[in-house]
């Protein structure tokens, strides 16, 4: 399927499946590396990261945690600025190495408002894997150590990602097609 429609949207395929995982089994092999002995707490920002975090996940080979954030910033396709915490922190992360596991890294407003939030909690210390990065569009200054990808602008949807909730379940990434 190499052209979708979702609601008033074409989208064309633009990675597939079998380049995102290349990708996903790099990013686990870094971070199987890097933090060997740390015990991290991987806290997976719902709800478009879902699939990165399971295909991530499966290829950590380390003792590790998983846990589950909320945050929504988005409606259709552009930030409304709002950012609303629906689900929260329940762990402890005193002297934790935690690992922020999202989907996408747009303006990076989101990501800076999880970091001064978890910041607040004692971590030993905080890395962030993003399964893609727009580096063109971001607003603020952040340290994102672990990228599967790095996109242009475009919007858009598939292996999490949605346009107004649709599109999450396609295990492709699909680019808007301008009309
Ligand atoms: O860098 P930013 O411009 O802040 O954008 C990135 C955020 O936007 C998306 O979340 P969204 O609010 O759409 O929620 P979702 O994960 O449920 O799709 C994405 O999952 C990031 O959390
Ligand atoms: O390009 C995007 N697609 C879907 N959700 C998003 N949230 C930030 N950027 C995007």
């Amino acid at each position: 399927m190499d052209t979708i429609q979702i609601k008033d949207k074409k989208f064309t395929v633009s990675i597939k499946e079998q380049d995102i995982l290349k990708e996903v089994a790099r990013v686990a092999n870094e971070i199987n590396c890097n933090l060997a002995g740390k015990n991290p707490l991987f806290l997976s920002v719902l709800n478009g990261s879902f699939m990165f975090t399971a295909d991530l996940m499966k290829r950590i080979t380390i003792p590790c945690e998983i846990s589950f954030v909320k945050l929504a910033s988005y409606q259709g396709v552009s930030s409304t600025g709002v950012i609303k915490e629906v689900i929260g922190i329940t762990e402890d992360l005193t002297d934790r190495t935690v690992v922020i596991v999202e989907d996408i890294v747009d303006t990076g407003l989101t990501m800076q408002r999880l970091l001064e939030t978890l910041g607040t909690r004692n971590p030993k210390e905080i890395h962030i894997a993003s399964l893609l990065v727009k580096p063109d569009k971001l607003k603020v200054d952040l340290n994102i150590e672990y990228v599967a990808m790095e996109i242009p602008n475009d919007f858009i949807v598939g292996y999490g990602l949605d346009y107004d909730g649709f599109g999450r379940n396609y295990p492709d990434i699909y680019t808007v097609v301008e009309e």
